[in-house]
């Protein structure tokens, strides 16, 4: 049996605060960000159709994700009323579940700093 890893990557601005930074600190200030996430699927291909899973499967469950997010205040999403790249992972990683059976992993990045966090959320 062959493992591969699958990966689709999406992009989306967004706006934020950081509810439990100090008083007066600019991250408990409203700004905005643009964030890099990373969906990987995880297991054997099909071996007939050389498929993991269908990456149009994969895209139309973005989608939904991407419209939640997208040009939107993270804190007024239920469930990310602290949107650190943390919990954005963990939230992403949930939202895509139930919809793509072989995801393995999400990573949030904020390019332009260098930074970001990636869940597992599956055992491998
Ligand atoms: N462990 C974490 N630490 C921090 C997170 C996080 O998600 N997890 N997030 C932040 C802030 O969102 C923050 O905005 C990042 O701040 P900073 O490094 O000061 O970068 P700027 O916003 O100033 O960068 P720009 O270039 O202006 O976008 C902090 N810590
Ligand atoms: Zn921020």
């Amino acid at each position: 049996m062959h493992t591969v890893e699958l990966y689709k990557e999406f992009r989306f601005d967004a706006a934020h605060f950081l509810p439990h930074a100090p008083d007066g600190h600019p991250n408990k200030r409203m700004h905005g960000h643009s964030f890099r996430v990373s969906v990987f699927m995880r297991g054997a291909p099909n071996a007939e159709t050389g498929l993991l899973q269908d990456l149009q499967e994969v895209n139309e469950a973005i989608a939904k994700v991407h419209d939640l997010l997208d040009h939107n205040t993270l804190n007024e999403i239920a469930g990310l009323e602290v949107p650190t790249l943390e919990n954005l992972s963990i939230f992403i990683f949930n939202a895509l579940a139930d919809a793509l059976p072989t995801l393995y992993k999400v990573g949030v990045h904020r390019d332009s700093l260098h930074e970001g966090c990636e869940y597992v959320g599956r055992a491998a």
